[in-house]
């Protein structure tokens, strides 16, 4: 697959001498400053010529590049729909990267699975850890979310993915500000809240314990859960805590007869995969390798199911503080490092639900022939 376009992003006023007028490559990436962020209608009015046609950056409202007069831009680069080219914006939450579909006008995904891992590839694509598809709300919620991993699994849910696709949905939607919106997932109803920082507040649901709805094979040992079980790995016994955030998670605070958790000496893509395809987990799991800092500061690497070692995992996040509450490792409201940045926590006490707290950015804008 040719990737056809580049990127609309915001530019440092001192990052626009860099870029020569005429002789722009494709794939120069810059990232926007979260406060400096102008509206996608501001993005494109500067628009910079490139030798081949079929590539076209926007550069933006803060550069001061030629623009070709003959040549009006669009209106807004999301309303395109120049058949053949799917239109996307590439956002990450906290290193965690997507590629945001705008799927509004219908439930059918614009993108197959294959072309997802296409697309995810980070030589001959895109590149990102998922693509994540804006839908209509169904069962009365405002939009549904589905998300592709990069190997083309689908998963339930995204914790990352669901702040990324709320800042997604504001844009599109031309709304600034506080905003709340309902999401139909594959793990239930989920509400993330843009707060007036561009942080985004998500209610992530209730954690499922049982262990046949994680699902996990592992015997249960704490009413119908598993919790600070032994799995088998590599030869050492880890401790293990299975907790589903509508998609399964494996958090291990460490091996049986080990030292302490030491997360950056671990060798997460030989290991990784073990804990991923192994037999207790009939849906393959995400694992979450954690060291505990305090009860409310932890520190975590994460081995994703379907995209390998990523810079954070939303619901693994979330798992982990779970976890560790139910291990006595640490309390309800925990921050949450991950090696993209850290997240904020909270399980409720009162209404079982927990609350991840997140940035979410857009890292550009781009079209691709499909
Ligand atoms: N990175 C995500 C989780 C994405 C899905 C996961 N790979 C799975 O297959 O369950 C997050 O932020 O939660």
């Amino acid at each position: 697959m040719a990737i056809a376009a580049a990127s609309t992003t915001t530019l440092p006023s001192s990052s626009a001498s860099r870029i020569p007028s005429a002789s722009v490559e494709p794939f120069s990436f810059f990232s926007p400053s979260p406060a400096s962020s102008p509206p996608l209608s501001r993005l494109l009015r500067a628009r910079i010529p490139l030798r081949n046609p079929r590539l076209a950056i926007s550069a933006a409202a803060s550069m001061t590049a030629r623009a070709p007069e003959r040549s009006a831009p669009p209106s807004s680069f999301l309303d395109r729909r120049e058949s053949g080219f799917l239109h996307f914006v590439k956002y990450h939450g906290l290193g965690n990267d997507f590629i945001l579909v705008d799927n509004r006008s219908s439930l059918e995904p614009r993108v197959t699975t294959e072309q997802a891992v296409k697309l995810c590839d980070r030589n001959f694509g895109i590149g990102a850890d998922g693509v994540i598809f804006a839908m209509p709300g169904i069962n009365g919620t405002d939009y549904t979310m589905r998300i592709f991993n990069s190997d083309g699994s689908e998963p339930e849910m995204c914790g990352n993915g669901v702040r990324c696709l709320a800042r997604f949905i504001a844009e599109l939607e031309n709304l600034s500000g506080r905003q709340r919106f309902t999401v139909h997932t594959g793990a239930g109803l989920i509400v993330p809240e843009i707060q007036d920082d561009g942080k985004v507040t998500v209610d992530m649901g209730e954690p499922i314990l049982k262990a046949s709805d994680v699902p996990t094979k592992l015997l249960p040992n704490k009413d119908h859960s598993v919790v600070k079980s032994e799995l088998k790995v590599d030869g050492l016994s880890w401790n293990v805590t299975c907790v589903s955030m509508g998609n399964p998670h494996c958090v291990t605070f460490g091996a049986k007869g080990e030292q302490i958790l030491q997360v950056d000496k671990l060798n997460l893509a030989e290991i990784g995969p073990k804990f991923e395809h192994h037999e207790m987990f009939p849906a393959r799991t995400n694992t979450e390798f954690v060291q505990v800092f305090s009860p409310s500061h932890l520190k975590m690497r994460v081995w994703e199911r379907g995209a390998g070692a990523t810079l954070a995992c939303g619901t693994g996040a979330c798992a982990v503080v779970v976890a560790a509450v139910l291990e006595g490792q640490a309390g309800r409201c925990c921050t949450v490092d991950l090696p993209g940045g850290p997240l904020e926590i909270e399980w409720g006490e009162k209404d079982n639900h927990v609350y991840m707290t997140g940035p979410a950015e857009v890292v550009f804008y781009g079209s691709v022939p499909i």
